[in-house]
C-alpha cells in the first residue's frame, strides 16, 4: 500500500497532529518516534477509521489508504476489548467460561481458522495460555494476545503502538526478530516512544516533536538524531516543580516496622500456583523494585498489599501494624496506599473530568462522590498545571488518550502524599516527555523520602538510584511457578 499524506492536520478532543508532507511507499515499514502526545492514537484512528466521527476529524489529503486492510495495536484497543468482555462476559453467573473470551477465542473470532490460529498462538508463546480467560492475564500476556489476534486479520498493513509495552525483556527479543521476520511480508508504522524500542531493521524514521512531523530519515541517522539529548533537559524543571508542590502538602504518616510482611505467601488457581514460599518484609523508609518475566505474578503480590486479591485471607499477611483477617477494614489499608496500574486503569471506567479524577485520590474512589474540599481542588488544580494539562481540566476521562489517562492515574495516586506508593509499570502509555518527567520525580520523591515506593518496570533504563533492594521472581524447579529472591544492592 503506498500512502501519502499532504498538508494533513488531525486533531481529537486532546492530541492534535500535524503533516505537511510524508510518502509511505509501498512495502515501506517504519518507525514512528514521537515526544509528545499520543500519536499512536492518532495515526491509528486515521488509518483505520472511516468515516471520523465527532471524538475525532482531519482536514488534508490522505491517498492510497485502504482501511479495511489496515489493522491496529494500541494500548487504547486492548483496553477496549477488555471493557467490551468485562461488560458482555457472563459466564462467571452462568458458572461456565465462554469458549469465545478465550485467549483462543479472542484470536479465531479474527480469522475462523484453527490451523492459523494455533500457528500465531505457538509463534507468541500463548500456546499453554490457549484455554485462559483473556480478562485474567498478566499485562504482558495481554500484549501477545492483541498482536496475534491483529495478525489473525491477514491484513497487509499494521499499525504497531507501542508493540513492546508491557513485555519482559525475552519477549521483547523474540517480538523484535519476529516482527523482522514479519515485514518481508507485511507493511508496518511502528510507533515508540524510547529510543531503544526502534526496532534495529527499520530502514524509514518518522520523528514527531510536539505533534508535527518534523523530519524523515534513514534508520542511520536517527541513530545519532540530537533531539533527544535536547529534550531531556526540559522535562527536569517540571519535575522539580512536582517535588515542591509535594513538599509544600507533606503529611506522611509513619508505622511502626514492618509496614508489610508476608509469610510462607503463596497464590494458586485451582492446580496452577502463580508462586509459593515467598517472605517478603518491608520496613519502614525502604523503597523496593519487584522484578521478574511476564506472568510470574508481580502484580498479583502487590495486589496481596492493596488489599483488592481474592487470596488475600489465605495468605499469613501483616500490614500497617495489623494482621490481616482481624477485623481491619480495606478502606483503611487503602487510606495509606497510592497505586498506578492496568488494572486500576481498566477499572478507572467513569466519565468524571480530569480534575476530578485527580481529586478522587484523596478519597481512593473510582470516580468523584463527595465535595471535596477548596485546598483539595488547588492542589489538584496544580498538579494539572504541571503535567501541561490545565486545558483538559474539564474534559471527561473517556475522551483522552491512553497516556494522557495514565498521567492523571499517577497524579491521582501521589496526590494524598500514601506512606506506599505502588507503581505497577507506571509509564505505559506515557509519551517520551511524560516517562522523563515521571520518572525524574519519582527519582527525587524517592531520595527525599517523601513517600515508599514499590516499583515495577520491565526496563533497565527505569531503574531508580535510589531503589537498593529487590524481590526477583524465578521459576521453581521443584514446586512449580516461582519463588522469590531477595536481594539488596
Ligand atoms: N483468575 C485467574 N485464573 C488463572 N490464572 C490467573 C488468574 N488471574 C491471573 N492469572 C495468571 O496469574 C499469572 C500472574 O499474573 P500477574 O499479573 O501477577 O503477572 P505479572 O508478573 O504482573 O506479569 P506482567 O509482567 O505481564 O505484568 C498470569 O500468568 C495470569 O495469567
Amino acid at each position: 500500500m503506498e500512502i501519502r499524506f499532504t498538508q494533513l492536520q488531525c486533531r481529537s478532543s486532546s492530541v492534535m497532529m500535524d503533516i505537511e508532507d510524508w510518502l509511505i511507499k509501498s512495502h515501506q515499514s517504519w518507525g514512528v518516534f514521537s515526544t509528545e502526545g499520543d500519536l499512536g492514537a492518532l495515526l491509528g484512528k486515521l488509518l483505520t477509521q472511516q468515516p471520523p466521527d465527532k471524538t475525532w476529524g482531519y482536514s488534508g489529503q490522505l491517498s492510497g489508504l485502504e482501511h479495511s486492510q489496515v489493522a491496529l495495536v494500541s494500548l487504547h484497543e486492548q483496553q477496549q476489548l477488555l471493557e467490551d468482555i468485562l461488560e458482555q462476559d457472563d459466564s462467571e453467573s452462568l458458572g461456565y467460561i465462554d469458549p469465545k473470551t478465550t485467549v483462543y477465542g479472542v484470536i479465531f473470532a479474527q480469522c475462523n481458522d484453527d490451523a492459523l490460529t494455533h500457528r500465531l498462538l505457538a509463534q507468541l508463546d500463548l500456546t499453554r495460555l490457549s484455554d485462559s480467560q483473556f480478562t485474567q492475564l498478566s499485562t504482558g500476556e495481554s500484549r501477545r494476545v492483541m498482536l496475534a489476534r491483529a495478525l489473525a486479520t491477514k491484513v497487509p498493513f499494521l499499525v504497531l503502538d507501542e508493540p513492546y509495552a508491557g513485555l519482559d525483556v525475552a519477549h521483547r527479543q523474540a517480538l523484535s526478530q519476529y516482527l523482522q521476520l514479519l515485514s518481508q511480508t507485511v507493511q508496518m508504522l511502528v510507533v515508540v516512544s524510547r529510543e531503544q524500542d526502534m526496532p534495529d531493521w527499520i530502514e524509514h524514521v518518522a520523528l514527531f516533536n510536539h505533534g508535527k512531523l518534523d523530519s524523515v530519515m534513514a534508520k542511520s541517522e536517527w541513530d545519532n538524531h540530537p533531539l533527544i539529548t535536547q529534550l531531556t533537559a526540559q522535562s527536569g524543571q517540571q519535575s522539580e516543580d512536582m517535588l515542591a508542590l509535594i513538599r509544600r502538602h507533606r503529611h506522611t504518616p509513619t508505622f511502626t516496622n514492618p509496614v508489610f510482611q508476608l509469610n510462607n505467601g503463596r497464590v494458586a488457581y485451582g492446580d496452577k500456583v502463580i508462586f509459593s514460599g515467598v517472605n517478603w518484609r518491608i520496613n519502614n523508609g525502604v523503597h523496593w523494585q519487584v522484578k521478574g518475566p511476564n506472568g510470574c505474578g508481580k502484580s498479583t503480590l502487590l495486589g496481596l498489599i492493596f488489599g483488592d486479591h481474592p487470596q488475600c485471607y489465605s495468605n499469613d499477611i501483616d500490614i500497617f501494624g495489623k494482621k490481616r483477617g482481624s477485623g481491619e477494614s480495606i478502606w483503611e489499608i487503602k487510606k495509606h496506599i497510592g497505586m498506578v496500574s492496568s488494572a486500576l486503569h481498566l477499572q478507572y471506567r467513569v466519565n468524571c473530568s480530569a480534575l476530578d479524577v485527580i481529586v478522587s485520590g484523596f478519597y481512593d474512589s473510582i470516580g468523584l462522590y463527595q465535595q471535596p474540599s477548596k485546598q483539595q481542588v488547588a492542589i489538584a488544580t496544580e498538579w494539572l498545571a504541571i503535567l501541561h494539562m490545565s486545558h483538559l481540566s474539564k474534559l471527561s476521562f473517556r475522551q483522552l488518550e491512553y497516556g494522557q489517562q495514565r498521567l492523571l492515574l499517577i497524579a491521582r495516586a501521589i496526590v494524598k502524599q500514601p506512606t506506599l506508593l505502588i507503581l505497577d509499570e507506571p509509564y505505559q502509555g506515557l509519551d517520551y516527555l511524560g516517562r522523563r518527567l515521571i520518572k525524574n520525580a519519582l527519582e527525587l520523591i524517592a531520595k527525599e523520602h517523601l513517600t515508599q515506593l514499590l516499583y515495577v518496570s520491565h526496563y533497565q533504563e527505569d531503574s531508580l538510584d535510589s531503589i537498593q533492594h529487590f524481590i526477583e521472581f524465578v521459576a521453581d524447579e521443584h514446586q512449580g511457578g516461582y519463588r522469590a529472591v531477595v536481594t539488596n544492592a
